[in-house]
């Protein structure tokens, strides 16, 4: 089977949902921030702060190139449509399976969450500004849209189950 892609914004439910989905389908999980986390030793916030974003990004691509392309899922950091190469990889390594929730949803989500250095700050500004520069890249690279907003993960992954003729 070729290797799922979960993309989509941050707090989307990728990391969570694709532990499900892993476990539905008894396939590995491998998360592109976990993996970053676990290799730098660093969490993804340090990376920012001590080395930098440019930094960060060359390790995005570094680590899902070298993650297993068939039998797994594969959680992508929000940001790894934003360059062109990771997108033509998603694309032909795997199904691309694009996490939507609207902004309202995205901002409750993330509402007492401190792990993203991109959203320091005003957070629903930040938000809103990246969201409106990233859907039309998201709903490019995806091969299947799922909207997440006000759902439970198991009704989620069914959706994906059916979508990818699984269940
Ligand atoms: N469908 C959902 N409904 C409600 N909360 C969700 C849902 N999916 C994820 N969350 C919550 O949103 C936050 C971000 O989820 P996460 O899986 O880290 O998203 P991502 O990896 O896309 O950034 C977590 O607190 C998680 O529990
Ligand atoms: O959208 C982004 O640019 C990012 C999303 C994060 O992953 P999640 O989407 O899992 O939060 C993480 O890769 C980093 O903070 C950058
Ligand atoms: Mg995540």
């Amino acid at each position: 089977m070729k290797t799922i892609y979960l993309i989509g914004f941050m707090g989307a439910g990728k990391t969570t949902v694709g532990k499900a989905l892993g476990r539905y389908m008894s396939v590995p999980v491998f998360d592109t921030d976990e993996v970053i986390e676990r290799k730098e030793q660093l969490t993804i916030n340090a990376i920012f702060e001590q080395h930098n974003e440019a930094y960060f990004r060359e390790l995005e691509t570094k680590i899902l190139q070298e993650i297993p392309t068939e039998n797994a899922v594969v959680t992508t950091g929000g940001g790894i449509v934003c360059k062109h190469e990771n997108r033509i990889f998603l694309n032909n390594n795997g199904v691309v399976i694009f996490l939507y929730a609207d902004e309202d949803e995205i901002v409750k989500r993330l509402e007492q969450d401190e792990s993203r250095p991109l959203l320091k700050g005003d957070k629903k500004e930040k938000i809103v500004e990246l969201y409106g520069e990233r859907l039309p890249i998201y709903k490019e690279a995806a091969d299947y849209l799922i909207d997440t907003t006000g759902k439970e993960i198991n009704e989620i992954v069914k959706e994906i189950s059916i979508c990818l003729n699984l269940s």
